[in-house]
Order: C-alpha cells, then structure tokens, then sequence
C-alpha cells in the first residue's frame, strides 16, 4: 500500500480524536490509529476502493476554506493558493518533505507533515547570541535594541528558573515550571530547549514567530547547546560567540551582578569552562567576540550582524484573489489566471526562504493586466 501524506480537502469540518478536521464524502469511513486517519472507500473511483492516509500535522494550520487550487514545489512542498481570499491570507504550504518536516519526524518517529503560511516580503536572518553567563550577552543585546527599536526584536525564551528582581514575566522570559514545559516540549511547541545551569530554558517556535511577524529581526539570547540545535534547525541565523577577555574578570562581572547566589555563581562558573571551549574551537559560530571593552564590542557585533541595518521591507500591498483562477508555473514563478478579467496576479517564489519555521517569507505577490 502506498502511503503518501494527503492534503486535507475542502469542507474540513469533522473533528477526530487526533485533532484533523475533514469531511468524509459520501461512502468513506474514517478510522484512526494513533496520530494517523485512515479514510477508506469513496465514490469518485468506481474501480478501486480508495485510501486516503492522514498524517500527524504541525504547524498553524489555515483556518478551513472551500475553494483552493493546488501546485507541487521541488517534490517537498504543496502550495495551496485560497481562492476568494486577500493576498496576505491566501498562501499556505503543506510541507511533506522539508528540513522542518524532517527534524519533526526524528523527533517524534512518526510521519509529520506540516502546514506553514506563506508570508509576502523580507525578513533578514536572526541573529542567535550565545556565551557564559555574565560575559556581557544582555548588555550587548539591550544595546542593539535601545539603538534600533524598530529593527531588531528579542525572542523571549521560556525559563524554569525563578524571575529575579526587575524581571517580567512575558518580556524577560516566559516564566514557567518543569512539567508544563516538557509537556509543552512533548508537543514540538519549541524549536530548542536545554538544561543549562541546572534549569530549562528553550525557545519556542511562537517566540521566533512573533517577532518576525513583526517585520523585525530577531535576535536569540541562547546557550552553546541551544546555538548547536537551532543550527541544525530550518532557522538560518548568523551565530555570534561572545567571550570574556580573562575568566577572573567574568567571574568578577558575575559576581558584581549580584543576581545569583554562591553555589549557582560556582555552578555557572564550572560551566562557562566547557563553554568557552566549545565556543572557540567547536567551528559553530560565524564571528567570536571578546566583551572587553564594551562600546568597542557593541561596534564589532553590528558589524558582525552583516546587512542588519538596511531598512526591512515590511509594507506590503493587500489586493484580493478572485474566485476562480487557473494556476501555471513558470520557472519560479505561479500565475495566477482570473477567470473573470485579464489581471493576471504573479507570486514569485524565487527569493523564498524561512523567516521562522511555520512562515515562509521572500515571497513577493504583484498583479499585471487590469
Ligand atoms: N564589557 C564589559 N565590561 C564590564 N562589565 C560588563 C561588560 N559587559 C557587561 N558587563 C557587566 O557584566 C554583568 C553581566 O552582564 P550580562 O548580564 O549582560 O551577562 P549575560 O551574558 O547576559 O549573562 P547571563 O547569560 O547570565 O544572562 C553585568 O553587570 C554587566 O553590566
Ligand atoms: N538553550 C537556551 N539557552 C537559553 C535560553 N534562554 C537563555 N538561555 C541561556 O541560559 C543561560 C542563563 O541565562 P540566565 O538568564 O539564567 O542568566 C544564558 O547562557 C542564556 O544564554 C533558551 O531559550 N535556550
């Protein structure tokens, strides 16, 4: 039996267990086995009794739509284009074989197919931000962000430490505790997470989301394990290692923040060591900074964040898509046919890249004709 991840239809309007929405056509049944649907039967094909297999999905999912038409990408992605829609809610990808699909089926051994939406316009690539606790990496990040409010935005993290004083909840870190989070974990919610210094701290992939659907750049305050895994993730960043100019003067500035007690003050320590070794040698990371001076460092890393400082292109144009319309592609353009006037509404793929996983940005929408 071939097994081929299904798009889900129009009329998506039955629930089951696993949380799919789809309407059966008349003769199917619908059978589920764990985080898989089974809908067998059907009457379009007279000759063969029909199964159609629906997968785990994750991802935002569009809310359900009737009319769409339907285009394969590169054999890893469907696009699906809403009809009667406006541009900026009309592109949607299911994802069948893309690194984020396959990073989801490892991590939960099943098959995965994943919905992400198509977002017109540029986001520039994140920025992830890691060395040992007290080098300076919050200092440095504050700075970028005082300067260039409207450019950057941080991604707050989840965290199972307790807050400190000055700290909020919602613009620090999520604060939470340990169950919730690995439940949270459990479900794919985060695009990494580690132990670090004894508690768990984990960006989710909403916390990336937000900030680019801000039209900024994000920038990620993360440890050496964390940088590790979203370099292997769909997320492109650049990586930045910021190290101390000596290990007693981090331990000083540590110390001098008064935040921590003695004990997690020698823990962070102890960790910094094995830190500041990966950091350097591990070939993770695209710039290492020395935080001695700290205006020179700041200078150094708005050097490294290369590009960061064009201005982002976030206004973009609303128009409708008809009711009707016939898809072609050529190279990698998809044109939109109105089977109503001569406008002819171009969606240009070729600069599409990955502004957080689940959104797909680059993606440029312009109409020619009347
Ligand atoms: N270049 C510098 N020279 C002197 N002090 C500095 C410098 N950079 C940062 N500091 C001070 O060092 C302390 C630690 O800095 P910061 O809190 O930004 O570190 P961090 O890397 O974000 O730590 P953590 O990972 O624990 O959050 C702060 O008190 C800060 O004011
Ligand atoms: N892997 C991750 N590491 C994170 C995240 N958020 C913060 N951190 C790192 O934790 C330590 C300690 O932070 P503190 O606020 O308790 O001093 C520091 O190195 C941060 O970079 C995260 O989401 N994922």
């Amino acid at each position: 039996m071939g097994e081929a991840p299904a798009f889900i239809a129009d009329d998506l309007h039955t629930s089951f267990s696993n949380g799919l929405h789809l309407k059966l056509n008349e003769f199917e049944t619908a059978t589920v086995i764990g985080n898989k649907t089974y809908v067998i039967g059907g009457i379009n094909d007279p000759t063969s009794t029909g199964v159609r297999i629906f997968n785990k999905s994750t991802g935002t999912k569009p809310k359900p739509f009737k009319g769409h038409s339907t285009i394969l990408l590169n054999k890893d992605r469907i696009l699906i284009i809403k009809t009667n829609s406006k541009s900026n809610d009309s592109i949607w990808f299911l994802e069948v074989d893309t690194q984020f699909v396959e990073d989801q089926k490892k991590k939960f051994e099943t098959e995965v197919v994943a919905w992400s939406k198509g977002v017109i316009g540029d986001a520039e690539r994140p920025i992830v931000i890691s060395g040992p606790s007290g080098v300076g990496k919050g200092t440095l990040i504050n700075m970028l962000m005082k300067e260039f409010p409207s450019m950057f935005g941080f991604s707050v993290s989840h965290t199972t430490r307790d807050p400190r004083e000055k700290e909020e909840n919602g613009v620090h870190y999520h604060f939470t505790n340990r169950s919730v989070m690995e439940e949270e974990i459990k479900a794919g919610k985060f695009l990494e997470f580690a132990a670090v210094h004894g508690n768990l701290y984990g960006t989710s992939v909403e916390a990336v989301e937000v900030v680019a659907d801000a039209g900024k750049r994000c920038i990620l305050d993360i440890d050496v394990q964390g940088a590790r895994s979203v370099r292997a993730s769909s997320l492109e960043a650049i990586f930045v290692f910021i190290c101390p100019p000596s290990f007693e003067e981090l331990e000083k500035r540590l110390r001098e923040r008064g935040t921590e007690t003695e004990e997690q003050i020698q823990k962070r320590l102890r960790n910094a060591k094995a830190e500041l070794e990966q950091g350097k040698s591990s070939g993770l990371f695209d710039h290492v900074l020395v935080n001695d001076d700290l205006e020179a460092c700041y200078e150094r890393l708005k050097k490294s964040s290369h590009g960061a400082f064009e201005l982002l292109n976030t206004e973009t144009e609303v128009f409708d898509l008809p009711m009707d319309f016939s898809l072609s592609k050529i190279n990698e353009k998809i044109l939109i046919n109105s089977g109503i006037d001569e406008r002819r509404i171009v969606l240009d793929l070729s600069s599409m890249k990955g502004g957080a996983p689940g959104r797909t940005r680059g993606l440029c929408m312009y109409t020619t004709g009347n």
